[in-house]
């Protein structure tokens, strides 16, 4: 292992096991004078999320192609990055306890360079002299000489307390029991509240909480899948991707260029979490009433929220298997674009795109539909693996926001369905207002006439299409959460609704 290769501990943090203690003590003239090319990246990646709202896994490989890093220097790169968003949070609080100013009242740059050294000196295994003098360069060359000696003046201030004592330090000052697994896991303390309620909602042990917070800081491994009757993994598998254990025609990998694949280019096989796949084929294999099998009618599926078309894809090939068709609904043109991309391998009957708003749907076309698939517009903090500055960017107002349309959506899908189908309800957060709370909702006040909501337990149909069981000793229970520290997967919440004829 090398100086700049991070170990995780068990709360997903790197450890700086054995950092030198010493500073440099080369002369000035033998100190580094240029930024290094890895950290150059990752400071453009953290201003890019600071200044342009930009997302570090779509900045970050254009920054490494544009600077030309090696596989070595992006994979340090990505480290510094990730690592220096995702523990944002925390590095605040110790940078406010080596700064005599507000964090706040210091110029954005700074704070980022600041926070790419706590980053080297609390959580990587790279020598405490590398960590200053690589970041007093960078400071010298990106922002200027006056700041650099700020800025090693302040990284000398954490330099001189362990990870272990700087989180002993902040804990001390934790005013509730959120607040200090926030700070010890890197997340806000709304989101550590948030993701207790939702255990306990869902009958998980709250001391489960540590593992979940510690699950959204390991980065996830890459899962494919092979659209059924259409792809086959067995180029994947060549080249060294695992086969799937939790659902059919999936495979693991961590194989960083997955464009030399055929298949992958081709799109018959594609990136898409197993918790993804999981839903979409819950949803696309529990029974429904509507009679269509009875009357040797092909059923038609709508995905009413389906940009940029991962599910839809999925979802449009299995109903390719069996003779039906899927309509996807998208109102933004560019992830409508994309949903016709991921079509590509379908047959051209088979799917149909429109371009519009979902809550429309239900006056529009009543009761068209055997099963309408809502995956609605959330906060993603199902998916924080993946996100590492989203925890930090989003807020309690964010969810409040959200509520609103996502019932309108969820009312406007049950109009659409024929009496007899199904709705799917899900969301990429497990934010219990964005899930359970909007199902009671729509449900408590559904009021069309002749027609009456069951929910259907979504557990027992994730059960029928998982590979292992996924809800032991639970699976009656309505609606289904699954979890990363649990299922390895993003934290999908799904809820099947049929709407019956009242009788
Ligand atoms: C969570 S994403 C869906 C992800 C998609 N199902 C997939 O698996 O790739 C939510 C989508 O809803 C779209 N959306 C936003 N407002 C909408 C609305 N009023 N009606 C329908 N879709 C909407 C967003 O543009 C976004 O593409």
């Amino acid at each position: 292992m090398n100086e700049n290769t991070p170990r995780r501990n068990d709360k997903g943090r790197t450890r700086n096991r054995g950092g030198e203690r010493h500073y440099s003590t080369s002369a000035p003239s033998a100190r580094r004078r240029t930024a290094d090319p890895a950290r150059l990246v990752a400071f453009e990646v953290l201003e890019a999320v600071s200044n342009d709202d930009a997302y570090a896994n779509l900045v970050l490989p254009s920054r490494i192609r544009a600077h030309r890093l090696d596989k070595r220097s992006a994979g340090l790169a990505t480290e510094l990055a990730y690592g220096s968003l995702r523990w944002a949070g925390t590095y605040d609080l110790v940078l406010a306890e080596c700064i005599d100013r507000p964090l706040a009242e210091v110029d954005s740059a700074i704070v980022n360079a600041l926070r790419l050294g706590t980053h080297q000196l609390l959580n990587m295994r790279v020598p405490h002299h590398a960590a200053l003098s690589e970041t007093v360069a960078l400071v010298r060359e990106r922002i200027g000489a006056g700041p650099s000696g700020f800025v090693n003046a302040v990284l000398r201030r954490v330099s001189e307390t362990e990870a272990e004592g700087w989180t002993t330090l902040l804990l001390a000052k934790a005013r509730s029991e959120a607040q200090a697994l926030g700070i010890e896991f890197a997340h806000p303390e709304w989101i550590v509240r948030a993701l207790r309620q939702s255990l306990v909602i869902h009958g998980s042990d709250e001391a489960q909480l540590p593992e979940l917070l510690a699950a959204d800081n390991a980065a996830p491994a890459v899962n494919l899948v092979a659209l059924p009757g259409l792809g086959s993994l067995d180029e994947a598998l060549a080249e060294g991707a695992a086969p799937g254990e939790l659902v059919a025609d999936s495979a693991t990998t961590n194989h960083g260029d997955l464009g030399r694949l055929a298949s992958v280019r081709e799109g018959t096989v594609r990136v898409q979490d197993v918790g993804s796949q999981l839903v979409a084929r819950a949803f696309a294999q529990v029974p429904v009433e509507t009679g269509a099998e009875r009357d040797g009618r092909p059923e038609a599926w709508l995905d009413a929220c389906a940009g940029p078309g991962g599910k839809a894809a999925l979802l449009g090939a299995l109903a390719q298997e069996r003779g039906f068709a899927l309509d996807a609904n998208e109102p933004q043109e560019h992830r409508a674009d994309l949903v016709e991309r991921a079509f590509a391998p379908l047959d051209a009957g088979v799917w149909r795109i429109r371009v519009g708003d979902a809550r429309e749907i239900g006056e529009i076309l009543p009761n068209e539909y055997d099963r309408v698939l809502v995956d609605v517009p959330c906060s993603g903090l199902g998916a924080l693996r993946r996100r590492p500055e989203s925890r930090w960017r989003r807020s309690p107002e964010d969810i409040a926001g959200l509520g609103p349309l996502q019932r309108e959506i969820l009312e406007s899908a049950l109009k659409a369905v024929r009496p007899g189908g199904v709705v799917g309800y899900v969301t990429c957060s497990p934010h219990p207002a964005e899930t359970v709370a909007v199902v009671d909702d729509v449900l408590a006040r559904w009021s069309e006439p002749g027609t009456r909501l069951t929910r259907l337990s979504a557990r027992g149909a994730l059960d029928a299409v998982a590979l292992t069981p996924l809800f032991e000793g639970t699976a009656d229970r309505q609606d289904a959460q699954l979890w990363p520290h649990v299922h390895g997967t993003d934290a999908m919440f799904l809820s099947l609704i049929r709407k019956d004829p009242a009788s």
